[in-house]
């Protein structure tokens, strides 16, 4: 079995020689925002235990089971208007996993080893139901009359174990023999010449009493589904096998378009880590694609960042303990916050086509340090136990207020809590118009000084929300129902003296122009933007605004284009974006719940 990574691409280095072990190196150059490589044979690619159900279990498609009811309404901005959901029904062997085909389900059965899973998930249901089957306490999972659910890295190690107990080469190449003798792995390298055993830092997980207590329950169980008990040393050797799935494992999670899920493929896995990376992963259905976050040369290493890069350093800190190194990044070594790493980006120029196109102000922020205090407790992740959004907003508002005294909007804990504020006027209170205010602030103050290329998704999805929110109260302008549906008077009068259509069609252009760079072509959000434009375009009596935006699209420096987008556009956006603070002030501070009505 020889594994090739792709073209590109080459796997430089040692593994476990420090100081970081094996790389990725890029064999040619690469532009900021092109496909480096394409990953669609992946040794695994499953949904969570908690999207089991409602995942297709091989093209991981988010659907709805038959028979289940359906599910609360999904956030508009990022699924396809029209789009019906997709029918799973389950496999009538182990009554766990769902497709949505009977073509995923054949895949699955020959491809994907569902073949070898079923009877050990029957297994498992036999023994399982009720939840309280060997590692049901590891994990979101359990048991109902469906079959048992198990819990992510149980499954995951179940199926790697059952395929290399079939012979299955690549996972032998990956993971190596040991795993179930309990002996020392055999090197991969020997027979393929090129290594790509998983490093599984089983040293570090050792060192935590209680995750290697966990680790060990959750050996037991996948032994036990598989048919494998019995063995103490094998445990042991899969105790390591759940070790490389930690380490490895992509969390391929996207609450914005309802998908959950872990995808492991061995070459995209050397990838090391860096909070300045010049690469991120983006995925698409059972396919992980590597894109260039900034201008890649040949020879340089490809980082990519494990964590939300957007965090403070103690919080980064934190959230890398599970891969066990301390990250010596510029940005770690000189602790910079993110406008520190925006001024000195070289993706500021890009900026030039989109929401923030004042190229000066992102290099030289209108900011002052001198009235920022250290934040107590700024931790999205810390603050994940309070109940609601808006909860959540409310007990971190403390931590924002000098941040934003210092006009630090790009700094978290603010632009969680934005969010968390405008889901709630979004998705709860359904006042679309403090929804938009919000979501013009964070896409022109926040995300362009956080993620500086525009076509990084979280920026794109950013602009979605605009544009969606814009397709809500634009209607309601029209009818007079926005100021029935918004108490805020001087926001409502803003609003209506918008042409929110061409503010609208102009943010589409944007999604549509990023979104095949952020991610892929056949991207939801990208769905989304083509079907709203194409809506946009087929209203009578906009030709002069359409070819305007036209014009500015095609080329940025157009003069009449550029001047109609920043007089009909970006004004009004920062005209919205100007109540944000107010809003979240009123609803958030002290007092809160006399949200301002003027
Ligand atoms: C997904 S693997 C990456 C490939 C790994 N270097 C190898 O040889 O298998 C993750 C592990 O690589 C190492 N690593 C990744 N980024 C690193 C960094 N910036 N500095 C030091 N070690 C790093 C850590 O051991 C981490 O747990």
């Amino acid at each position: 079995m020889t594994i090739v990574p792709p073209q590109g691409l080459r796997i430089h280095g040692e593994s476990g020689k420090p100081p970081r072990g094996r790389s990725l190196r890029a064999t040619k150059s690469f532009a900021p925002g092109s496909r480096i490589a394409t990953f669609s044979n992946p040794l695994l690619a499953l949904p969570d235990a908690a999207h089991t159900r409602s995942t297709c279990n091989w093209c991981l498609r988010p659907g709805v089971e038959k028979g289940s009811p359906l599910p609360p309404p999904q956030n508009q901005a990022f699924t396809s208007p029209t789009a019906a959901p997709t029918t799973l029904s389950a496999c009538t062997g182990c009554r766990c996993a769902v497709y949505c085909s009977k073509a995923c389900q054949m895949a699955a059965w020959r491809a994907g080893a569902h073949k070898l899973e079923c009877p050990a998930l029957r297994r498992a249901s036999s023994r399982g139901s009720g939840g309280g089957g060997p590692g049901a306490g590891a994990g979101a999972g359990g048991a109902d009359r469906s079959g048992v659910v198990l819990p992510t890295p149980v499954r995951a190690a179940l199926l790697l174990l059952l395929r290399l107990a079939a012979g299955d080469e690549a996972v032998r190449a990956a993971v190596g023999d040991g795993v179930l003798s309990g002996g020392r792995r055999a090197g991969a390298s020997d027979r393929t010449g090129v290594d790509v055993m998983l490093e599984g830092n089983v040293a570090g997980f050792a060192r935590d009493e209680a995750v290697w207590k966990d680790l060990g329950m959750q050996a037991v169980a996948a032994a036990t589904y598989a048919g494998m008990e019995g063995l103490a040393e094998r445990a042991e050797g899969i105790r390591e096998l759940l070790c490389m799935i930690q380490t490895n494992t992509f969390d391929r999670s996207d609450p914005d378009t309802d998908t959950g899920g872990i995808f492991l493929d061995p070459v995209l896995a050397m990838a090391n880590h860096s909070c300045v990376p010049n690469a991120f992963v983006c995925f698409s259905g059972r396919t992980a694609i590597l894109r260039a976050e900034t201008q890649i040369h040949e020879g340089d290493e490809i980082e990519i960042s494990y964590v939300d890069n957007t965090l403070s350093k103690r919080e980064r800190q934190e959230a890398l303990r599970l891969y066990h190194f301390q990250c010596t990044c510029p940005r770690c070594v000189d602790d910079l916050d993110v406008y520190q790493v925006c001024q000195s980006s070289p993706l500021v120029p890009l900026n030039s086509f989109s929401l923030q196109p004042d190229l000066i102000r992102l290099s030289d922020p209108p900011i002052d340090r001198s009235l920022c205090r250290p934040v107590s407790v700024a931790s999205k992740r810390s603050s994940g136990l309070v109940a609601s959004p808006l909860e959540r907003a409310r007990s971190q508002w403390g931590d924002c207020e000098s941040l934003i005294r210092a006009k630090m909007f790009a700094v978290e804990p603010v632009p969680s809590v934005l969010q968390d504020l405008l889901n709630f006027y979004h998705l709860e209170k359904q006042d679309f118009a403090r929804a938009l205010s919000l979501a013009c602030f964070l896409a022109t103050e926040s995300h362009p000084y956080a993620h500086v290329a525009p076509f990084k998704p979280w920026r794109v999805k950013g602009v979605m929300l605009v544009a969606s929110l814009l397709s809500q109260t634009a209607p309601l302008a029209v009818t007079g129902e926005l100021a029935a549906a918004c108490t805020h008077r001087d926001l409502v009068a803003a609003l209506s003296r918008c042409d929110q259509v061409s503010m609208c069609e102009a943010l589409l252009r944007l999604v549509v122009h990023y979104g095949p760079m952020a991610h892929s072509d056949d991207w939801e959000v990208l769905r989304s933007a083509r079907e709203l434009l194409e809506d946009i375009e087929s209203l009578q009596g906009r030709e002069r605004q359409s070819g305007l935006l036209r014009a500015w699209a095609a080329d940025p420096k157009n003069e009449v284009g550029r001047t109609f987008f920043e007089r009909a556009v970006l004004r009004p956006i920062r005209e919205l974006a100007s109540f944000a603070l107010d809003i979240a002030s009123a609803e958030l501070g002290p007092g809160h719940g006399a949200v301002a009505r003027t």
